[in-house]
């Protein structure tokens, strides 16, 4: 199967809230979404999310890395040599891992189609569904609990509280939102670097007084600051998760090596895709830190695509892939369908993925 197309478009979701963490706000959610095509018709699906806070990722720098880096690496090349492909994908470019996800997961779209595989099952099968957190925007301790109230009643019973705007605001916005959802419902908070190391200790210290039952911290400190990370990890009993400090298995390694966290959040945007978040799993598992699969704020294309990729390790048992109950509308036809805070894989080949509506090419 030879790729002999490459078609660039853009898509853009409105939210039904608008999303606020630490580290912005978005009103809509936009991904560019690519096509792989193949000379007998196939067609791979790939996004990539412009999440320029984290991963420094710009519509225009995706746009950019795709048309002049990784097209001309992809026209005519053999979907089932994947060590080869993605070997000369990843050689001479580093950074950009959204651009390198969005043509990670048409490949692995593509390779799994050619199998005649829900992709789920070509990456180890171990089951075809998920559950998933939802994630509560940081606002006033009142909109929260609303919100999170919204989400029980949608049949989420986990849910991942952002903090760190206002910090002085956090264990109020924690301890009204334990008070209403009860004990059974579990809980962390992600505060996206909001926090110093000592604030963080602090904090985490006061949650763990108060009883406030909480799950994991995400990211409490600066993503580069591992002394930091460690410094928060050894001080506290609650679990801390390490998201933007991680991009790569050497990361993960140095999170190893370092014990600077207890746990990790693998997302394809920060990974380059499942190539590579293979990597970081094997990593963590030599190393007795489990993972987490994340995502960003996108489209169903890559939330498919870490769905397929978390079902089938059995070591997966935490996601956050909360997309399709924040966006307002789903361009994509087919792929992971959620209940609840259920996302089931589709039995069909690849990722699932029929269609995109209103894809916008880009010329
Ligand atoms: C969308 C997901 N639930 C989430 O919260 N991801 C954030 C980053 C998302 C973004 O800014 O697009 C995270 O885990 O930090
Ligand atoms: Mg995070």
């Amino acid at each position: 199967m030879k790729v002999v197309d490459v078609k660039i478009g853009k898509i853009k979701i409105p939210l039904k809230k608008p999303f606020k963490t630490a580290l912005r706000t978005v009103y809509f959610a936009e991904d560019i979404v690519i096509k792989l095509i193949t000379q007998s018709g196939f067609i791979g699906f790939g996004s990539a999310a412009p999440t320029v806070a984290i991963t420094g990722d710009s519509c225009d720098s995706i746009v950019s890395c795709l048309f002049k880096n990784l097209k001309p690496k992809i026209i005519g090349c053999d979907i089932s040599n994947i060590e080869k492909i993605m070997t000369s994908l990843h050689s001479g470019l580093v950074h950009n891992t959204s651009a390198l996800a969005a043509v990670d997961m048409a490949i692995y779209d593509l390779y799994a189609q050619s199998l005649n595989l829900p992709l789920y099952k070509l990456l180890g099968g171990y089951r075809n569904l998920i559950f998933t957190c939802l994630t509560i925007s940081v606002n006033s301790p009142e909109v929260m609990v609303a919100d999170s109230l919204v989400a029980l009643e949608e049949g989420f019973s986990d849910l991942k509280l952002k903090l760190g705007i206002n910090p002085a605001q956090d264990l109020d916005r924690v301890k009204a939102v334990r008070m209403a959802v009860g004990n059974k419902v579990k809980i962390s908070v992600d505060a996206n670097q909001a926090w110093s190391a000592k604030y963080a200790v602090r904090m985490i210290q006061k949650f763990e007084d108060l009883g406030l039952n909480i799950e994991f911290v995400e990211q409490p400190v600066k993503a580069k600051k591992l002394s930091d990370l460690c410094y928060v990890t050894e001080n506290v009993h609650t679990d801390i998760l390490a998201d933007e400090s991680v991009f790569s298995a050497y990361d993960a390694f140095q999170i190893a090596k370092y014990r600077a966290a207890d746990l990790i959040n693998i997302k394809l945007a920060k990974a380059g895709g499942i190539y590579n978040a293979i990597k970081i799993l094997h990593v963590a598992e030599a190393s007795d830190i489990e993972c987490l699969v994340g995502c960003m704020l996108e489209s169903q294309i890559a939330v498919t695509a870490a769905a397929h990729f978390a079902a089938s390790q059995k070591s997966i048992v935490r996601c956050d892939l909360d997309p399709p109950a924040l966006l307002a509308e789903n361009p994509v036809v087919g792929g992971a369908y959620l209940d609840g805070n259920t996302l089931t894989l589709p039995d069909s080949p690849g990722l699932g993925i029929k269609e995109i509506l209103d894809f916008e090419l880009i010329r």
